[in-house]
């Protein structure tokens, strides 16, 4: 399990080294985690230290000292080393030794901004120590201009000092111009604002280099599941299951106009175990169903009689199919667990519960979140994914799973699951009606299970949600290897992604 904290966390955890005046130690162990994933990053991709280049953007605070530091180590294992200054002033200690060491120190003004962008974009490594944790806002001055430039010339390789510059730390919003990173290297732990969109977008893959203080650190504000937790909590049978014991899964899903999405939802439950699959819904659509997944217990009659032990409510289900509707309404006052797709919410009532998982895009997000009276337009909502999937969980009470490169989940109590498995190849049409068969067979099997006794009980659907999203990305990225794949395809592959958890 990743664990991410806010820069506000970060900080209040340093404190107490502070006051104990090992702050300078805290520092040299992330100049040293830093230059060494610098090392790493070159060798694997065949150059060698003597020789090479690294211009290092240093900003006025204790970022500029991690990346100087750094870029002196760098410096005494042979790279040609160049310091811009971005503010003027620069970390004191940290400046005096990479003079030592051999840098090259460039101050940025107004009048220099274009020569020393060039200077940066000529280098092999630029490191990015402008703002840390410290920052308010975006950049301001000519360091914003500088990086504006770099960011347009696509620099050799990026490596951020603790967040790309810019970027909030907390929230993962983002303060143009932010200079994309092919690696963020982090001190401590990771910052959340690394692991929510659009912040992701930006930090490429993150490297966490503990310093010490990680004892002191509270309950973070986010949780990312690895292969690992996959395994500790998946569904196991046991020698003496049955259909029923394994976990009945009911779906109500399907109209006239989205028949597929019924039998997409099916074929994700079935592929991710349920132990058996009743689908409700109109005969056309049944007749589908039946003929697609003979596995699927077809029928028409009411949600409130099917004896399940959880449902998954509304992929392809539009407003007109009055009686899906009311079916979605009745297998929602049942209390079992419920996968609330888009076409469900309009049947649900406003108050729900954390066993009530809603699985919006962004677009359905802003949708619902207007019908709680907040305005949210798309586009606000995707600079700050994470605050909108707390939200989404505060005003409805279910637990919100919030679909996008990064998928959220984020619980009513506070708890954050984020995962980004996924390919960008998933983008495709009845890749959410996979996912909604994926968690309804996940909490039909897991809602009574022991083996979800590992997860702190506030955290339990959540974790099942997240737990769906990871197993849906896995799949969609096994199956499609680069390439495109489809919404079968994904769900082809969930079983052999189990195998190998
Ligand atoms: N604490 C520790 O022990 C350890 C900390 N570590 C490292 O320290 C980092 C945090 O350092 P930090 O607190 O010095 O803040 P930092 O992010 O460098 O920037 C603040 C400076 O920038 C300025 N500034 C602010 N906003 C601005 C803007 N928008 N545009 C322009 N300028 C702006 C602000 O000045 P002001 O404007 O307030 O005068 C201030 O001078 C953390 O990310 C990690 O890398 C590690 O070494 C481990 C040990
Ligand atoms: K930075």
């Amino acid at each position: 399990m990743i664990s991410a904290y806010t820069g506000t966390q970060i900080r209040e955890a340093e404190k107490p080294f502070l006051a104990d005046g090992v702050g300078a130690v805290l520092m040299q162990r992330a100049a040293y985690g830093l230059a060494n994933t610098v090392v790493h990053e070159l060798r694997g991709r065949g150059r060698r230290l003597y020789g090479s280049s690294v211009a290092v953007l240093a900003g006025k605070g204790n970022n500029g000292g991690d990346g100087l530091f750094a870029a002196a180590l760098l410096a005494r294992r042979g790279l040609r080393a160049t310091a811009l200054l971005t503010a003027g002033a620069a970390h004191e200690a940290g400046l005096a030794e990479f003079r030592r060491a051999g840098g090259h120190v460039l101050a940025l003004t107004a009048d220099n901004i274009a020569e020393l962008a060039a200077a940066a974009a000529g280098a092999d490594v630029v490191i990015d120590a402008v703002l840390g944790t410290g920052a308010q806002g975006g950049l301001r001055g000519p360091a914003g201009a500088l990086l504006e430039r770099l960011a347009q010339t696509h620099p050799g390789l990026v490596v951020a000092c603790d967040i790309p510059s810019g970027l909030d730390a907390d929230t993962g919003e983002v303060n143009e111009p932010v200079l994309p990173a092919d690696v963020t290297v982090t001190f401590g732990a990771a910052k959340a604002g690394l692991l929510a969109d659009p912040g992701a977008d930006f930090a490429g893959s993150v490297h966490v280099v503990p310093i010490g203080m990680e004892a002191a650190l509270p309950e973070p504000a986010l949780r990312r599941l690895e292969a690992q937790d996959l395994h500790r909590l998946r569904p196991q049978p046991v020698r003496r299951s049955h259909k029923y014991t394994r976990g009945v899964l009911g779906v109500v899903a399907g109209s006239e106009r989205y028949p597929g999405a019924a039998v997409l939802a099916c074929r994700g439950a079935l592929a991710a175990g349920a132990g058996m699959v009743r689908y409700l819904g109109p005969p056309d659509v049944a007749d589908l169903v039946r003929e697609s997944c003979p596995e699927v217990v077809c029928g028409q009659g009411s949600s409130a009689e099917a004896h399940v032990q959880a449902w998954v409510l509304g992929p392809g289900v539009d407003e007109s199919a009055g009686d899906q509707l009311q079916r979605i309404r009745d297998a929602a006052a049942t209390g079992l667990p419920v996968v609330a797709d888009a076409g469900a919410l309009p049947a649900l009532p406003r108050i729900l519960a954390p066993h009530q998982i809603l699985t919006p895009h962004i677009g359905e997000l802003a949708a619902l979140l207007a019908g709680y009276g907040v305005e949210s337009d798309r586009a606000r909502l995707e600079g700050a994914t994470l605050a909108a999937a707390r939200r989404g969980a505060a005003l409805t009470g279910a637990t919100v799973l919030l679909k996008g490169a990064t998928t959220l989940v984020a619980a009513p109590g506070g708890t954050v699951f984020s995962q980004s498995e996924a390919t960008p190849w998933m983008a495709t049409a009845g890749s959410g009606d996979v996912l909604a068969g994926v968690l309804g067979a996940l909490l039909a099997q897991l809602s009574g299970s022991a083996t979800m006794d590992h997860v702190p009980r506030g955290d339990r659907w959540a974790a099942i949600a997240a737990m769906a999203a990871s197993l849906h990305g896995r799949a969609g990225a096994m199956a499609s290897a680069g390439g495109p794949v489809t919404a079968t395809a994904v769900a082809r592959a969930i079983p052999e992604v189990i195998r190998h958890m």
